[in-house]
């Protein structure tokens, strides 16, 4: 039970403040997340790190020198906006470029990669490289599908080491993925972890029992069996590892690995001592020689009760990296010569700031705009509870923490943007900014987008007609699949937006006014929400959960229904 918040929707920011304020000798709070709070150096490499909250300490608790150099940090288990990740990479780059690791989960690859291009139209040089170590949640010939937990540490120590000893981009990035490629890991849990301000645990295990290679969200594993002895959880552990050796190593024998045994939040050191107790010997045993082994807390799950190891397959050039000194809150090692001085350099203003004029027309736009995205927040705010039950069923929980966060965040902007005579273009690009730089997540990156498609479709020139609306919309549904992959069918918003535009372009175009062409696709909206009850999900962090979904519809779907029909009652019959 996570007991000590506040408003459960400012945990994560909170928690952020707590954090900085108890570690000003290695952090410094920046728009989006942490830097180093040592100076830059400049012509190096900044290696950017992140993800959500819940996990600590990834991921802010790893940077200070030697680890990473900034942290782009989300709210409770969803990643940060590509927004938070662009900003705190401006503001640790130091002209060497910028590398970006996270964990391998839908919304950090939507945000990560919209932040990397962003600094590539800049001038900026990024690579991106999302760790991928977790053994039980894709086989091993489909590597790239599989989830980021504790195999992150070793990823972002290599990278670090790699870029303070001043090596070029392409270098720590060519590092950095070597160092994912020889990465392995495995966790089991004995209970779940209840998110700040829910009463019911995420998910459950049964008593006595142990669920088997479970995610760091309650992702699903691979099964459950009675709970072990702390022997027999080692020895399942290393088992498991050494059945799946990397490429070129054909036996453990004469191996050198780097090994860390993660506890998952509620399982405590001394329990994590015996377990290793015994790890060691199995591992001395296959005639591996261990190197700077690591037990304690390294990426968790807020109070979940599991435990993970993970071992990293060293090579002559990987193992200086992952034995170099280290200074951050949460890993140290070593000793590392402190850079003197502050990092008071200026961080870069990113703000954007001017308001293009707006017609008249445009302007009335914008208050009905205006109108829809209150309705919306409301309606966000009224179902929040609901749709992070439903979500919690197949996904992460988080959905109405992420969609109340997104809904008052583009609220709140397009206000700001009104109140500045902004046009509906202007003002619907504000709000899908805000959107997803506030909500995060994989929802949070697709609304920022099918509001900037509707908004680039409205301008700021005329009064937006019905086909320019329907125009918009279709546009929005199209980006949304462009970007996140998913079709019709795959259980996801998107079986609601696809229905949802055709019918509003078939009305309007047979003569509808746009109250009644929206009334009608907000009706179809409805429908096809509730029929995503029956499908398998196919993407998203619903997919292994596949089974446990049928009879449940998604949650993004009826989010989505549920927006388009309040919206329905602000626009004119
Ligand atoms: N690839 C995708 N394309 C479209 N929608 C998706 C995709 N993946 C997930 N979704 C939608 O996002 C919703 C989950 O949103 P949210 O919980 O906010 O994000 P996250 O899963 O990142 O925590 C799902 O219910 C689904 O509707
Ligand atoms: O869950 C996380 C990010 O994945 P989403 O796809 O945004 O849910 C996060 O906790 C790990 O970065």
């Amino acid at each position: 039970m996570t007991r000590l918040f506040n408003d459960p929707s400012d945990f994560a920011e909170e928690s952020l403040e707590g954090f900085v304020a108890a570690h000003r000798r290695w952090v410094r709070r920046v728009p989006g997340g942490v830097i180093r709070a040592t100076p830059r150096v400049p012509g190096n490499v900044a290696v950017v790190v992140g993800g959500g909250s819940g996990h600590y300490p990834a991921f802010a608790g790893l940077v200070g020198q030697g680890m990473a150099h900034g942290a782009a940090v989300g709210n409770v288990f969803a990643s940060p906006s590509a927004q938070q990740v662009h900003a705190v990479a401006r503001a640790a780059d130091s002209g060497g470029g910028v590398l970006l690791s996270f964990g391998n989960y839908a919304g950090d690859v939507l945000h990560f990669g919209q932040a990397r291009q962003r600094l590539l139209d800049e001038g900026i040089p990024c690579e991106a490289v999302p760790v991928t170590d977790d053994v039980s949640s894709a086989p091993a010939r489909d590597r790239d599908r599989r989830r980021g937990v504790a195999g992150d540490l070793a990823v972002f120590k290599v990278a670090s080491a790699a870029a303070d000893a001043g090596l070029p981009l392409a270098e720590v990035a060519r590092l950095a993925r070597l160092a994912n490629d020889r990465t392995r890991s495995f966790g089991v849990a004995f209970d779940g972890c209840t998110l700040p301000g829910s009463t019911e645990p995420l998910f459950t295990v049964p008593a006595g029992r142990m669920a088997v290679g479970l995610g760091i969200h309650g992702e699903p594993g691979i099964g459950e069996q009675p709970m072990p002895t702390a022997d027999e959880l080692a020895e399942l552990f290393v088992s498991t590892l050494l059945a799946e050796l990397p490429p070129g190593v054909d036996t453990p024998r004469g191996q050198r690995v780097g090994v860390i045994l993660s506890g998952l939040g509620s399982v405590k050191y001394e329990e994590l001592f015996v377990v290793y107790r015994r790890v060691a010997q199995l591992l001395d045993r296959a005639g591996l020689e261990v190197v700077d082994p690591e037990v304690g807390e390294l990426v968790t799950s807020f109070d979940m009760a599991g435990a993970s190891l993970t071992l990293f397959w060293l090579t002559d050039e990987l193992e200086p990296l992952w034995t170099a000194p280290a200074d951050s809150p949460a890993h140290r090692k070593g000793s590392v010569p402190r850079v003197e001085g502050a990092d008071d350099d200026e961080i870069p203003d990113l703000a954007q700031d001017v308001v293009p004029p707006a017609s008249e027309e445009s302007r009335a736009s914008a208050r009905t705009a205006l109108a829809a995205l209150a309705a919306v927040r409301d309606t966000v705010e009224e179902h929040a509870e609901e749709l992070g039950r439903i979500d919690a069923v197949a996904g992460d929980g988080d959905h109405g923490i992420g969609m109340r966060r997104g809904a008052a965040g583009g609220l709140r902007a397009a206000e700001e943007a009104a109140a500045r005579d902004a046009g509906a273009g202007t003002l619907l690009a504000r709000a899908a900014d805000a959107w997803a730089d506030e909500a995060g997540g994989t929802s949070g990156a697709l609304w920022g987008v099918a509001l900037r498609s509707l908004a680039a479709v409205v301008g700021d020139e005329q009064r937006p007609s019905a086909q320019a609306v329907a125009a918009g919309v279709r546009a929005a549904s199209e980006d949304v699949m462009r970007l996140g992959g998913a079709v019709v069918g795959d259980k996801t918003m998107v079986d609601v937006l696809v229905p949802f535009a055709e019918t509003l372009s078939s009305r309007v175009e047979a003569g509808d006014a746009l109250g009644a062409a929206w009334e009608a696709a907000a009706e179809a909206a409805g429908r096809a929400a509730e029929g995503t009850a029956d499908l398998v999900p196919r993407m998203g962090r619903a997919r292994p959960l596949a089974e446990r979904s049928v009879g449940t519809p998604d949650a993004g779907a009826v989010s989505l229904a549920l927006i388009v029909r309040a919206v329905r009652d602000v626009l004119p019959d």
